[in-house]
């Protein structure tokens, strides 16, 4: 398959701050890819430096074998970022045609219209608009120059559940096409209902990169739910086979890198233990396992190098 992007090696600090720490990534075409990491953790930085808009300190950026700045001035790239600026004064439909204006094969405005669900509100002034309307108007302007990537900061932050699932739809049939896209997200159920890959980052590096299964049955294995009485998180993170541990009450919840370990030790440790169930975790576990426990991202890192 061709490649639609690659970053090599991103580092970006701000000041004392490292916000990307060697991050490298390769996307190619078709592929659906969620960027998925806790707040702070470098997505909007990496977000920019896809797109050029901001410089990386080291590494490199290449977009379809050129620069971001290339593939964004010829619409083959296109970006929807968090809160990104509008003109209030002007209505979707003119800021469409200003969008459409620019590129030499714009997607026609009936698709726009249909893919963006701008229509009932295309004649109204921008700052009359609501965020979820708004939202959609960054939407209609990233499909005008109909981009074979597509790349979205936090798309759906300001929608409701409805909106939410119209705009996946529409983005699932607009990917059908071969067309590549990256997303920021925060919501692990939206990274594991659309993207065909994941990439985790913590604290501005990579620690997982994979297939959504893939990354649920090799980190984290499985989730052991228990009545603990009396145990502490220290105590079972204590545990063998044990990456995390929450405790609610008497009730524990604990993400297992080898649950057949985890419950020998679990009775040996604390006999009344009681009600014990384990199951396949969940991305959510996936996710929490990493994000807490660097071992484990390391640990992961190096087995897919
Ligand atoms: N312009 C900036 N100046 C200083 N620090 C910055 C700047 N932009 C980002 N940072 C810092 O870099 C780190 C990564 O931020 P970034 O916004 O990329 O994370 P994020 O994963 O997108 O977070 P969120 O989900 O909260 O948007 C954070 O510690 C942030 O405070």
């Amino acid at each position: 398959m061709t490649e639609a992007f690659r970053l090599t090696g991103l580092v970006k600090r701000f000041g004392p701050v490292l916000a990307v720490d060697r991050v490298s990534v390769r996307v190619s075409r078709g592929e659906v890819v969620a960027l998925l990491g806790p707040n702070g953790a470098g997505k909007s930085t990496t977000v920019d430096l896809l797109l050029g808009l901001t410089a990386p300190d080291e590494g490199d950026v290449r977009v379809f074998g050129g620069t971001p700045r290339a593939a964004l001035d010829s619409g083959r790239m296109a970006a929807m970022v968090q809160n990104g600026f509008l003109l209030r004064e002007l209505t979707p439909a003119e800021l469409v045609g200003l969008h459409r204006s620019m590129f030499r094969k714009p997607l026609p405005v009936k698709e726009i219209y249909a893919r963006s669900g701008i229509g009932e509100f295309a004649g109204r002034r921008c700052g009359k608009l609501s965020g979820g309307q708004l939202q959609r108007v960054r939407h209609a302007i990233a499909l005008a120059g109909d981009p074979e990537l597509l790349v979205l900061d936090e798309p759906t932050a300001a929608l409701d559940v409805d909106a939410r699932r119209a705009f996946w739809a529409s983005m699932r049939e607009f990917t059908g096409g071969g067309r590549t896209v990256l997303f920021a997200t925060h919501y692990l159920a939206e990274a594991e209902d659309y993207a065909d890959r994941v990439v985790l980052l913590r604290q501005g590096s990579v620690v997982a990169d994979g297939p959504v299964g893939e990354i649920r049955a090799d980190v984290t294995g499985r989730v052991l739910r228990a009545v603990v009485p009396g145990a502490s998180e220290p105590a079972l993170s204590a545990l063998d086979g044990v990456a995390t541990a929450r405790v609610q009450g008497d009730r524990a919840e604990l993400a297992c890198t080898d649950s057949d370990r985890t419950i020998r030790a679990l009775l040996r440790e604390f006999p009344g233990a009681s009600g014990i169930e384990i199951a396949a975790a969940g991305l959510e576990e996936a996710f929490l396992a990493l994000t807490a426990a660097p071992d484990a991202g390391t640990r992961l890192q190096e087995v897919r190098r």
